[in-house]
């Protein structure tokens, strides 16, 4: 971040404000500083240059310091949060400065005293409540990330990550190693990272940041104190000692008090509403580097897009904190197999009831997000819609508990955990809130109004006497217009001279006369109107203000009496939003594989992977919608007493399938390790303890990395990484190289694959040369894709069938995509020699026996050599003037027999 005023703060000669300005801004370095006038925040000097250049506003100046005008902008108060976002995308960081005291206190301790203001929150991508700010779907994580020098094995370092989410007081700490660093940042996937200031200056540990898939800000040290960590959390969370909630390691407790320690900082003297720190278990968890994480497109897909990732083909929740879970499920699925099957049994209960599914959906649908409303209650920055969000939540899921407690027979765990939790909510809550709040709210607290009539007797008094104010006035209008004789005469309002009375510039004059004798006060004289007010027009204004005054601080006082109520019933609160997050899971998982005919996957402690009739569930939904069906292939990596897996070698054409088989396989053991049905006819999986993918090829030239360097990077992961219980994903290694050094990698890869790690693979190749493996290595399988033939075009039928394929087809499928005919009738004949001739020297062979290309191009052959037609003889028979209707059709449906199209390209 920028420190951006470009400014000496103790310059001479400021004015009051702009020494209020600059005392801000230098005690808030690195933030762009939104200093509150009035309905606007404006930023002065290099911050205005910034924010107007990033938000495309108007940069204008205001007043002079050292000579120089002030660079000036401002954004408007109603529009703030729209402006806010935009600056927090790109990364800056806002310090929030309010007004602390009415301009009125400021003007009576004398002419050039300034208001008071003070920073009341510094917004950071990591620490946002807005609901605009927020996505409803997606959990905003701060994470801090701490190393322990030297506490592990062998002398090694650990490290820690602690993440916030303060829009659900989410909170958790995991210890993991260097290995599984970038894994576990790329799992949580934080909007912000923070670490000591002092490990970006390790040549090691700043090595290791900068490979993690998001860039940490530094942080000073002092947060990371260890020996003070534990009891500043203790103190947090007014325990005595962190016993109680969790054995946590010294690194865990550095990386929660800086989490902490953060979130007090950018929320200044709120109390933030945080969950009691959970502690993850490191093994608990399958492991999914960030390489994979993407090329697999579980979240988002390579783009950074929600459509078309996994999680965007399975979300069928019905609520935003049910679709973080099921993100959050999906980013870390889980080792054990008696959760997962607790929670594949919540979804078969929920199958076997629609009805009762139906009707919890419903009620979940019709619940606020809970959880994220609460927090900014909790932080004073809730609404009247918050309020109602919370009622409107704890009537759903007192709704639900009913549903549960009348359903028939015995509930599944997961099940029976959700009513437990829901069951003992406080009673009558949501009635209370139903009972104060109006139906129309506003959005704010301070535009009033949102207290319902009869609900509190004063406030109906004052109401009254407000409104009955008002009507005096519009009796008073006609009252003057009946004395004056102007019938025209107008009572109205605005924000500078509050009521008055306006006539027509013809009249005005008369109503200074004598007749009228001093009653009417001139206060302005427009073009063709004049106005006016008089002593009992102010008299009535008065009583208005303060009666609208004093029923709007009534209604605040309604307002927070139940918002410290929620406040106190915080705990239960936010348990019942995470059971009825979980209920929406499964509910929406069970529809899931209710709609796509998906099946329960039998999960154990073997090294079993034998998938029948398996998808793949995003491809097979485009399909759907394209009306074209997808072709179920089976696989078959380790049966349930083998002791290490089998390795699958494909070969194929080209956009035969092997990378859709590749990644179906990987994507139905995550989706049976987070507890869902898959998209197979039968699954049974031995809990994969580590996934590992290398497939699809990208440059990382951030990192000043080729595409065949990355490959091989993420080849030696697997390599050095893989055990038996891992799966592991390979689309076409060695193909960024040279044909034979590719060849000998792959080739030595699949070896070492199957000696020294011995995992679940699965292997994509079009280096044939690698189907000999099979006779020497026992557990290696050839699997090649169906394709047919048909007139020089390539078929695909994308079923998967032991054996080797005999060629590639890139020729026909180049063809497919388009390429000029002359390149493809050239590419034939090259490849023809190659076939023929010394593969050793490709270069020799083409130069010295080939006719040059121009001399292909005149010899250019239609696409198709000369295969008799066999539509154009059956056309030809066809007298259309003397066919039936039916006759027509039934030639109709010869002509289309005798043309076998090729499928997609
Ligand atoms: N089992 C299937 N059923 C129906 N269509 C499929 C199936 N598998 C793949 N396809 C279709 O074929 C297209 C190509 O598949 P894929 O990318 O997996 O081919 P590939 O063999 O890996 O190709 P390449 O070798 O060129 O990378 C997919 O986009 C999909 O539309």
């Amino acid at each position: 971040m920028l420190d951006n005023a470009k400014t000496d703060p103790a310059s001479a000669r400021a004015t009051p404000m702009m020494e209020q300005y600059l005392e801000l801004k230098v005690a808030h370095p690195g933030t762009l500083l939104f200093y509150r006038m009035g309905d606007f925040y404006e930023l002065f000097f290099g911050d205005a240059e910034i924010a107007s250049r990033a938000l495309g506003i108007t940069l204008t100046k205001r007043g002079k310091h050292l000579g120089e005008d002030i660079p000036m902008c401002g954004v408007p108060i109603h529009a703030a949060n729209d402006y806010l976002q935009k600056l927090i995308a790109l990364g800056h960081h806002v310090a929030v400065c309010e007004q602390t005291e009415d301009p009125a206190e400021a003007k009576k301790r004398g002419g050039r005293s300034v208001v008071k203001r003070d920073v009341v929150r510094i917004v950071t991508p990591g620490t946002i409540t807005e609901e605009t700010l927020l996505r409803s779907g997606e959990s905003n994580y701060l994470a801090t990330l701490a190393r322990g020098r030297g506490v592990g094995p062998g002398g090694s370092d650990r490290w820690a990550l602690a993440f916030i989410d303060i829009s659900t007081g989410e909170f958790r700490v995991v210890e993991t190693d260097r290995q599984r660093l970038a894994a576990d940042v790329a799992r949580i996937d934080p909007r912000e990272l923070l670490a000591p200031d002092s490990l970006f200056a390790d040549e090691e540990a700043g090595a290791l940041l900068r490979g993690l898939p998001l860039q940490p800000s530094p942080l000073p040290a002092a947060f990371f104190d260890g020996s003070t960590a534990a009891s500043r959390l203790a103190g947090y969370f007014g325990v005595g000692t962190l016993d109680g909630i969790a054995a946590f390691s010294r690194v865990e407790l550095a990386a929660a008090a800086a989490a902490l320690a953060y979130v007090e900082k950018t929320q200044i003297g709120a109390r933030v509403p945080l969950g009691r720190p959970l502690r993850e278990t490191e093994g608990g968890l399958l492991l999914i580097d960030a390489a994979t994480r993407a090329n697999l497109e579980l979240t988002r897909t390579l783009t950074g897009e929600r459509r078309g990732s996994l999680l965007a083909a399975i979300d069928r929740c019905v609520t935003g904190a049910g679709s973080r879970m099921l993100a959050a499920r999906l980013a870390g699925p889980i080792t054990d197999p008696d959760e997962i099957g607790r929670r594949l049994d919540a979804i078969d209960w929920l199958i076997a009831a629609p009805d009762l599914r139906r009707r919890l959906r419903e009620q979940l649908a019709a619940c606020p997000d809970l959880a994220r409303a609460l927090s900014r209650l909790a932080l004073d920055r809730g609404g009247p819609r918050d309020l109602a969000a919370i009622g409107a939540g704890l009537s759903a899921a007192a709704a639900i508990a009913e549903l549960l407690g009348d359903a028939e027979g015995l509930l599944p765990d997961e099940i029976a955990e959700v009513a437990t939790v829901l069951v003992a909510l406080p009673p009558g809550f949501a009635e209370r809130i139903g009972a104060a709040l109006d139906d129309e709210l506003p959005l704010l607290k301070r535009d009033g109004g949102f207290v319902r009539p009869g609900h509190d007797g004063e406030l109906d008094a004052t109401r009254a006497l407000r409104d009955e104010s008002r009507q005096v006035i519009a009796a008073l209008q006609g009252r003057y217009a009946a004395e004056t004789d102007v019938k025209t005469l107008k009572i109205r309002h605005n924000n500078v001279l509050g009521y008055y009375i306006e006539v027509p510039q013809l009249h005005g004059e008369r109503l200074l006369g004598a007749d009228f004798a001093g009653r009417f006060i001139h206060r302005q004289t427009m073009a063709g109107a004049m106005r006016f007010v008089t002593t009992e027009l102010a008299g009535l204004e008065a009583q208005i203000a303060s009666a609208a005054d004093r029923a709007l601080q009534r209604e605040l006082g309604v307002f927070d009496t139940l918002a410290v109520a929620v406040k106190d019933e915080d705990a239960a609160i936010r348990a019942a939003a995470g059971a009825l997050a979980r209920l929406d899971v499964a509910a929406g998982l069970a529809t899931l594989a209710e709609a796509e005919g998906w099946s329960r996957p039998l999960v154990d402690g073997s090294l079993a992977f034998e998938i029948e009739g398996g998808r793949h569930p995003v491809v097979e939904q485009a399909l759907k919608r394209a009306g074209e069906s997808f072709v179920p292939n089976d696989s078959r990596l380790g049966d349930a007493g083998a002791e290490a897996g089998r390795i699958w070698l494909i070969t194929g054409p080209n956009m035969a399938g092997k990378s859709t088989f590749l990644r179906q396989n990987a994507l139905i053991a995550v989706l049976a390790q987070i507890g869902s049905y898959v998209p197979a006819r039968r699954a049974q999986i031995g809990v994969v303890d580590r996934l590992f993918s290398r497939v699809g090829a990208a440059d990382d030239l951030a990192r000043g990395r080729s595409t065949f360097m990355v490959e091989m990077v993420e080849t030696a992961a697997i390599l050095n990484q893989a055990t038996a219980r891992s799966l592991v994903i390979l689309d076409e290694i060695g193909r960024g190289t040279a044909t034979f050094d590719g060849l000998s990698i792959a080739w030595a890869a699949i070896e070492h694959l199957h000696e020294v790690n011995r995992s679940r693979s699965l292997f994509a190749t079009h280096y044939h040369e690698l189907t000999a493996l099979a006779q020497r290595l026992d557990r290696l399988e050839n699997a090649t894709v169906r394709v047919r033939e048909w007139q020089g075009d390539v078929v695909f039928l994308h079923e998967i069938v032991p054996g080797a394929a005999d060629r590639s087809y890139g020729i026909q499928v180049a063809k497919l995509a388009g390429l000029p005919p002359s390149v493809v009738a050239r590419a034939r004949a090259v490849l023809e020699r190659l076939e023929e001739g010394d593969r050793k020297s490709p270069a020799t062979t083409l130069i010295d026996d080939l006719p040059l290309f121009a001399a292909a191009r005149v010899a250019e052959m239609p696409s198709v050599p000369a295969v008799e037609d066999p539509l154009g003889p059956a056309l030809d028979a066809l007298l259309p003037d003397e066919m039936t209707p039916r006759d027509a059709l039934e030639a109709l449906y010869r002509l289309k027999a005798l043309r076998a199209r090729p499928q997609r390209i």
